[in-house]
């Protein structure tokens, strides 16, 4: 029996919504001085997925991230962020956002609580509901025991996931979360990633995170671009990703994620990334500070 028009109607309405666009980005372009260091970046996140955008440094993920969360111009393409564009609206988009930056984002000389209560009152989340909501954050990241310490004497993981409580305090659409385990010992990394899971299950938030760490994001995401010198090279489910690359090889063997990213990039990843001195600083800056 085929299906009426109406309900026809209603089921492409919700394959819609059930892909409708956390983040679209058509021919951005962003360029630092000669460096196009975006360029001409396609990219759909869909609401509810975890998206992991991977590259060597130097790819752009970070200033494609910049651009998505206004704090970085839209000189050429679109931005939307759950179809708001981030050119014209960008105090709407950024009501939508949690933001993990590389940089350090707490205060050592604040306690967890304090650092956590400082975003609230930032993203003005409205008075009345602050205390619950930075009691619920803390606990979200598992902080509340540590909540009134010093950040200064957190560990590196622990700060992540205070960032992580500072990001969430607001109750965002969208998660964008730039190398959230960078420096970090596995066990660190694996609470980080726990918990922005917990989080995101629960409040069915969409994820967007930048990394270097291929196995991360095979474990982690449900989808991944694969970014090189300003652009998406692959994307697709880890597992679409590895077996495709199984079939152009002809081989039974699952290729890991890596491998796709070395026979998508070729030869170039070891020429030209890897980062010139600025990655470099920022990379060792960042791992040093939540080390
Ligand atoms: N403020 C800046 N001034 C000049 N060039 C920059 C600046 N920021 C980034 N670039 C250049 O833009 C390109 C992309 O850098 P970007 O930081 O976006 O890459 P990335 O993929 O995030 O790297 P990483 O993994 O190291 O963070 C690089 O060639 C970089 O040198």
């Amino acid at each position: 029996m085929s299906a009426t028009p109406a309900a026809a109607a209603t089921a492409t309405a919700e394959a819609a919504a059930a892909h409708a666009e956390a983040v679209s980005c058509t021919g951005l372009t962003y360029a630092f001085g000669e460096t196009k260091a975006v360029d001409d970046l396609d990219l759909g996140v869909r609401e509810g997925e975890v998206f992991g955008l991977l590259g060597p440094n130097g790819a752009g993920k970070t200033t494609a991230i910049r651009c998505i969360t206004t704090l970085l111009p839209v000189p050429a393409g679109m931005v939307r962020v759950f179809g708001h564009d981030a050119a014209k609206e960008r105090m709407g988009v950024r009501r939508m956002l949690g933001y993990v930056p590389q940089q350090l984002s707490a205060d050592g000389g604040l306690t967890g609580r304090e650092n956590v209560a400082l975003f609230a009152r930032v993203f003005d989340v409205p008075r009345r509901e602050r205390a619950a909501r930075v009691d619920l954050a803390l606990s979200a990241v598992d902080l509340s025991d540590a909540a009134g310490r010093l950040a200064s004497t957190y560990s590196g993981g622990m700060i992540r996931r205070l960032e992580l409580a500072q990001a969430l305090v607001s109750a965002p659409r969208l998660l964008i979360l730039d190398e959230p385990t960078i420096g970090l010992d596995p066990i660190a990394r694996t609470g980080v990633w726990e918990h922005i899971n917990a989080v995101r299950e629960a409040t069915g938030m969409t994820v967007l995170v930048t990394t270097h760490y291929m196995d991360e994001a095979d474990q982690y995401c449900d989808r991944v671009g694969l970014m090189h010198r300003g652009r998406i090279r692959a994307l697709g489910t880890p597992e679409q990703l590895r077996r495709g690359l199984a079939g152009r090889k002809g081989t039974d063997t699952l290729p890991t994620l890596e491998d796709v990213f070395r026979d998508i990039a070729g030869s170039g990843l070891d020429d030209n990334t890897g980062g010139g001195f600025r990655e470099v600083r920022s990379t060792r800056r960042t791992a040093r500070r939540v080390g």
